[in-house]
């Protein structure tokens, strides 16, 4: 069988939870070699199509084929042996605490393969240099930085040199500095090893850096898939408001917050107008 042209093909995928339809009609391809940014706003649906691509969750109606093969119809040890062409790294790091860092990162060869002990101690000091945690493998990860365990995550994610690496916010909780350097490394993982890269996130900054292209999801939707160029200069509202979330994020309206705090409406009743008299 030739190999197919691209890693993710999704194609008109709805989902339910229950009776609720979370996802609608959404088709998406991702190109080998290629940097997917999933974005959108709280519960559009980033996390259950994330969910969707990982094989953890089953469509109601259309199909998710990952690296040519129909999630769906992959009997369990064929999705085992799929799974293993493919690398995870979970928003927390999702780290054994333990483990030291080395074994955290040695774990799935172990798993998955009949390498000796050597060869994974090598395979394990690379996957560390490659992340710049080169010497830190006998410590465990309670005694890491935010950034460093993203880069312990990631590190296990490409242990086994993945085609197909899917990252929950990567940068989430790391000051700007920290979060740049973990798209950096992002960059660097599909430069240097030219695997496909999804990537769930809210972080704009993040996005506009490390994307090829944009998924935008609105309430269940694929609202946008373009260009990092065409996102930004799109005129469609809802995509500016995504965009311009970020000023209001970074200037709360200190009286707005007490009133939360308190308990009180989110806005003032406004002032009794002199003109407007009271319906009977
Ligand atoms: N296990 C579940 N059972 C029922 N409803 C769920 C479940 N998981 C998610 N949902 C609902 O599905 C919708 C999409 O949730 P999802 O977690 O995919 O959104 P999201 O974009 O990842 O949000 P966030 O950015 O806040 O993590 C939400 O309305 C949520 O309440």
């Amino acid at each position: 069988m030739s190999a197919p042209a691209n890693s993710i093909e999704i194609s008109n995928l709805a989902t339910h939870y229950g009776n609720r339809q979370i996802l609608h009609n959404v088709s998406l391809t991702v190109g080998k070699g290629e940097i997917m940014v999933i974005m959108g706003g709280s519960g559009s649906g980033k996390t259950t199509l994330l969910n969707h691509l990982l094989g953890l969750k089953k469509p109601s109606s259309g199909t998710v084929r990952i690296l040519g093969h129909d999630i769906a119809r992959l009997s369990p040890i064929a999705l085992q042996r799929l799974r293993t062409r493919t690398g995870v790294a979970f928003q927390s790091g999702a780290l054994f605490s333990s483990m030291s860092v080395g074994d955290n990162i040695a774990l799935p060869l172990r798993e998955h393969t009949g390498l000796d002990e050597t060869t994974i101690g090598i395979m394990t000091r690379l996957k560390l240099e490659v992340v710049s945690l080169a010497g830190f493998e006998h410590l465990k990860p309670a005694e890491l930085s935010g950034g460093m365990i993203k880069r312990a995550a990631l590190a296990r994610a490409i242990v086994m040199d993945p085609e197909l690496l899917f990252c929950d916010e990567p940068s989430a909780g790391l000051d700007p500095v920290v979060a740049s350097s973990i798209d950096d490394l992002i960059l660097r993982l599909r430069d240097a090893m030219g695997m496909s890269i999804v990537v769930v996130t809210h972080d704009l900054d993040s996005t506009f850096k490390i994307a090829d292209r944009i998924c935008v999801l609105d309430k269940g939707h694929v609202l946008a898939l373009d260009t990092v160029d065409a996102i930004r200069s799109s005129t469609d509202p809802r995509i500016q408001n995504l965009l311009n979330r970020r000023t209001e994020d970074s200037e709360p309206d200190a009286e707005s917050y007490l009133r939360r705090l308190i308990g009180g409406p989110a806005h003032p009743p406004p002032p009794p107008s002199p003109t407007r008299t009271p319906r009977p």
